[in-house]
């Protein structure tokens, strides 16, 4: 495998999303050969899926069925679209991956980290993020950015309350300690420019083969 697989996670309105698309330019005007994409998502199976799992009128979808519809469309997309990118020897910046389902369904749902992961597993089969960017913020600032970011449509997951994000957000913090050597938390409630700053500076010494612990300095440590 000659590639570079970054995910990007975060609780809602982190900047995930935003700051995907401004290192894609980045590393493309670099001459670096690179795609971004997300999850769930990303190929056409997987973005079926997860017009069901989003869709706000299914408040009836059990949980266990929540993470196994995740990790179906995880593994579509990582067959379809990661693998032979990485094959190719190109850079893939993945808005959310394996994280997401052991922050969200393992600890807010309340599943369990262990359980989730078994199922994940099975789904990526080995192929896990070089590199994870964890973008931390308050749960109510994120959800407000959404709430003021007019072409956002308003998803099952955002319904949930504020307690569930709450959640999400610690469940990220147990994963950034026990994932410490791949994990980068970047606090992402300063301005987009200086959050940029900080995940562009970590993804290129990753390229350059430095270890997260040369260019984390300025990055989190202090979490609860
Ligand atoms: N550091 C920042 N400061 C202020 N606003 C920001 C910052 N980063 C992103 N935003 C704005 O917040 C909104 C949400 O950003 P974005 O869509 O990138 O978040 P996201 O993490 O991908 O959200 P979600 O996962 O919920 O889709 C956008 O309007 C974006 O411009
Ligand atoms: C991959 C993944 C995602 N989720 C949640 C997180 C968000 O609420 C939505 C995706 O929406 P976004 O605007 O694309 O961020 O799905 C999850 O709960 N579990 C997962 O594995």
């Amino acid at each position: 495998m000659n590639g570079y697989f970054f995910s990007f996670e975060g609780p809602e309105g982190a900047g995930k999303t935003t700051m995907v698309g401004k290192l894609e330019s980045l590393l493309r005007k670099r001459g670096f050969d690179v795609m971004a994409t997300r999850e769930p998502g990303g190929v056409r199976i997987a973005e079926a899926i997860r017009a069901i799992i989003l869709n706000r009128d299914y408040t009836e979808m059990d949980g266990r069925t929540e993470a196994l519809l995740y990790a179906a469309a995880r593994r579509q997309h990582l067959l379809e679209k990661i693998v032979p990118a990485l094959e190719a020897g190109r850079i893939v910046l993945c808005d959310r991956f394996v994280d997401s389902s052991l922050a969200y369904q393992g600890f807010a749902r309340g599943l369990g980290i262990e359980e989730v992961w078994k199922i994940n597993e099975f789904a990526i089969d080995g192929y896990m993020p070089s590199l994870t960017i964890y973008f931390d913020l308050d749960p109510k600032i994120g959800l407000e950015r959404i709430r003021k970011h007019t072409g956002r449509e308003v998803n099952r997951l955002d319904l949930e309350a504020l307690s569930f994000h709450t959640k999400v957000r610690e469940g990220y913090w147990k994963l950034a300690k026990r994932f410490a050597d791949r994990i980068v938390v970047i606090d992402a409630s300063r301005p987009l420019d200086v959050v940029f700053d900080e995940t562009a500076a970590a993804v290129l010494a990753c390229l350059e083969g430095r270890s997260k612990r040369d260019f984390h300095e300025s990055g989190r440590d202090d979490l609860p």
